[in-house]
């Protein structure tokens, strides 16, 4: 193998001596390339012209695409965002209530609370005969311990509030078993009614906003009582109304 390109490395090289030009034979070609160069030489500079004459088109057709391009980006993202939306449309929350004086530990069915809102109960049948059925998880949106206070609570319910002055329709309602901890809780929407009172008295605020905000305290002023009373006393009737036929919660 080795003699072989050897060979052809010779043979190459007498082929190359071969082909090369003698010195007349290159000044004559050298000359005939510039007399080409020359011809050639309008014709270039006619193109480079015409090209810098194209350029604000072709950049402002690119600037078209680039911003055809943002606005497709801009579409996909606000259906994406709007089905996230929907999506997100109902979230569900879990508090676990602290045991009262009187409810002995031994009788929390509570086992586990994960922070991504997994929540497994026990069943508080015990000693049940049928195997793998002693242990429940559920999924919410979130779960508050027993330790959660209402302000953390509270954290999460405030963006509902600011999406109402926004002009959403938000409904929030508290579900449980009687003495579970929904009047508790409810009582949070004191400080939901400050914050709407706020909103309704600020100067440098939309118009539509201030009269978000005017058109939820209107009635709760009406009402004669305390709020989360008014708040249940709403719920009921969209019960009632529910049941009627005549509307739905
Ligand atoms: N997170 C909590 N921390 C401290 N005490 C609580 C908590 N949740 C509830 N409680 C107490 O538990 C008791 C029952 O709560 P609450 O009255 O809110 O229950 P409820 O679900 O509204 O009951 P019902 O359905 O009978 O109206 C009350 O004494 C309340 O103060």
């Amino acid at each position: 193998m080795e003699t072989y390109i050897y060979l052809s490395k010779v043979a190459d090289k007498q082929q190359q001596e071969e082909e090369q030009p003698s010195i007349e034979e290159q000044e004559e070609l050298n000359v005939a390339d510039e007399q080409q160069q020359e011809e050639e030489q309008p014709a270039i500079e006619q193109h480079e012209q015409q090209e810098e004459e194209e350029q604000p088109a072709i950049e402002q057709q690119q600037e078209l695409e680039d911003i055809d391009m943002i606005r497709n980006i801009g579409k996909q993202k606000c259906s994406q965002m709007k089905s996230q939306i929907m999506v997100r449309n109902v979230r569900v929350f879990s508090r676990v209530r602290l045991l009262l004086p009187g409810q002995g530990a031994a009788n929390s069915v509570v086992e586990y609370i994960g922070e991504d809102g997994e929540l497994v109960v026990r069943n508080p049948v015990r000693n049940s005969t049928k195997p793998g059925k002693d242990f429940c998880m559920f999924k919410f949106n979130k779960v508050y311990t027993p330790a959660a206070t209402q302000a953390e609570v509270f954290k999460d319910i405030e963006p509902l509030v600011r999406s109402v002055m926004d002009g959403f329709n938000v409904c929030i309602f508290a579900y449980g078993q009687t003495r579970s901890g929904k009047t508790y809780t409810m009582t949070l929407f004191r400080n939901l009614i400050v914050l709407l009172e706020q909103c309704a008295k600020k100067k440098n605020i939309k118009k539509k906003k201030k009269q978000s905000c005017k058109k939820i305290l209107g009635p709760i002023k009406r009402f004669d009582g305390d709020v989360v009373e008014y708040l249940k006393v709403m719920l009921l009737s969209l019960v009632h109304k529910s049941r009627a036929g005549q509307g739905r919660i």
